[in-house]
């Protein structure tokens, strides 16, 4: 890990957590502080269809893990990126120098979710997913190489 960004100039960091935490609010200040560049995966994931068709139940595109990390590879070589996705697994461990997980309030995340319209079953899948930690836990599992992992909740 260490040897990987020594030939990076500027820092690559992931900004993960469940959906309706506020990665894309965070990481959009962040670039703007920063001028380091924002990467939405779930944007990128439908601009250049990155994935394997939509999902009915899930309600979501199927991200292609191989393709994403495939378009990714030469511009996280260079750093200076904030990557911004409520998944954080698949990624290489040596992309990252700095890991960010975003936690927020159930009843507000609840409150986020049913106002962008998501049906029930989304809503609770992601409500329960914020009250396991999931994507805390997913995050110490898949970065335990030396990258600081910092806990933000939000509760606003
Ligand atoms: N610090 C904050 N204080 C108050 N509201 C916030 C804050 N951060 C985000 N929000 C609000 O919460 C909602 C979700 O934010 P945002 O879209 O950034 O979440 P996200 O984690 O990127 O979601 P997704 O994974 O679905 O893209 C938005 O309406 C946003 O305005």
């Amino acid at each position: 890990m260490v040897k990987d960004s020594i030939k990076r100039r500027k820092p690559n960091i992931l900004v993960t957590g469940t959906p309706g935490t506020g990665k894309t609010t965070t990481s959009t200040a962040l670039a703007e502080a920063t001028q380091l560049n924002h990467i939405n995966i779930g944007d990128l994931v439908k601009e250049k269809n990155l994935h394997d068709g939509w999902d009915d139940e899930l309600d979501s595109y199927i991200l292609n893990e191989d393709l994403v990390c495939d378009e990714l590879e030469d511009v996280m070589d260079e750093g200076g990126n904030i990557v911004d996705y409520h998944g954080c697994d698949f990624f290489p461990e040596r992309w990252f120098d700095c890991v960010v997980v975003l936690q927020t309030d159930n009843t507000i995340l609840y409150d986020r979710l049913s106002r962008r319209g998501y049906k029930e079953s989304k809503l609770s899948n992601n409500v329960e997913c914020e009250i396991f930690q999931v994507l805390l836990e997913e995050a110490k599992e898949s970065y335990a190489g030396g990258q600081s992992c910092c806990i933000e909740k939000r509760y606003y």
